[in-house]
């Protein structure tokens, strides 16, 4: 049978409408519009394409968005220095620097930098920490994400065997830790990982994130389990035109799972949507006003 479609699409626009809500209601209660800033430096189509897509969000959303083109060459100074800037700006509830940086910065360096209650991408090590401790934190928003398209299939991922392809910073790591939060059994396997198919086969909750297109293949794939693509590969057609795959072989994967992200219209929407929703969360801790 074919796998049910998990619709990142229909889902970030459900959570982009709950940030809409909770954006109104900060404004007629508190007086106060949170605000998001983004920093690009380069002129990497892709990233451009979705810094746009971030401000354009962030502003249905009712925020204040404040976007920062610096040039390719710009010194590593100027960027700490403008993320100082922000870090002091009581508008800026929310600070993203795009990554990848240019090569002659120091990545973490920048990141570390940013005050960590502003942190909306969850990257700075407080916010790891915190997360790895199980305190309140800032959490990665594809991660985040991906939870909820999982959760949106099966509410209860508790007692799954869960496999997560790809141990980056920003995806891999922070999601076996909120897949541990999620009471799953957890596995982190990744390019040194013996006999990975057979490792992935055990999985009922796959997670890919390795950025290489199609490199999971379907025949990989338990029948029933939920298989969550994180990645976005920009591939030429064989007419040489271009599209984007994720790192799972869909086609094929779709006839085994119980459910599957697809690729667009998957886990990309829910990361903007959940880096709007951190943004709230931020704005909600600064002053003091957080949930319960
Ligand atoms: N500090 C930082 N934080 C990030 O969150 C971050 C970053 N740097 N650098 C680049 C990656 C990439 N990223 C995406 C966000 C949304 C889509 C997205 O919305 N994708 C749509 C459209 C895809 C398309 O048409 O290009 C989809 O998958 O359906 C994709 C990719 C955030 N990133
Ligand atoms: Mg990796």
């Amino acid at each position: 049978m074919a796998a049910f479609v998990i619709d990142g699409k229909v889902i970030a626009a459900k959570v982009r409408a709950d940030v809409a809500a909770d954006v109104a209601r900060l404004k007629e209660q508190h007086g106060f519009v949170p605000g998001l800033a983004v920093v690009l430096v380069g002129e990497d189509p892709a990233s451009k394409v979705y810094v746009r897509n971030k401000a354009q969000q962030t502003v249905e959303c009712g925020m204040q968005s404040f976007e920062f083109k610096l040039a390719e060459d710009t010194p590593e100074e100027e960027v700490l220095e403008l993320v100082r800037k922000l870090n002091a700006d009581p508008a800026v509830n929310g600070i993203l620097v795009q990554m990848p940086l240019p090569k002659h910065m120091d990545s973490n360096k920048v990141l570390e930098l940013i005050d960590p209650l502003k942190d909306v991408d969850g990257f700075h090590p407080m916010n790891v920490g915190r997360l790895s401790i199980g305190e309140r934190a800032l959490a990665p928003c594809t991660p985040v994400g991906s939870v909820i398209l999982a959760r949106s299939f099966k509410d209860d991922l508790s007692g799954l065997n869960a496999v997560v392809v790809g141990r980056s910073n920003i995806v891999g790591k922070p999601m076996a830790q909120l897949l541990l939060r999620e009471n799953c059994t957890v596995t982190i396997a990744h390019s040194r990982t013996k006999d990975l198919p057979d490792v992935v086969r055990e999985a009922d909750l796959v997670v890919a994130a390795i950025g290489k297109p199609e490199f999971v293949k379907g025949g990989w794939i338990k029948p029933g389990a939920i298989v969550i693509d994180v990645g976005i590969n920009r591939v030429l057609k064989e007419d040489g035109k271009g599209k984007i795959v994720g790192d799972v072989e869909y086609a094929a994967a779709a006839q085994v799972a119980g459910a599957i992200t697809p690729v667009p219209g998957g886990v990309g929407p829910m990361t903007i949507a959940c880096l709007l929703k951190n943004t709230v969360e931020a704005a909600l801790m600064q002053r003091g006003l957080m949930r319960a």
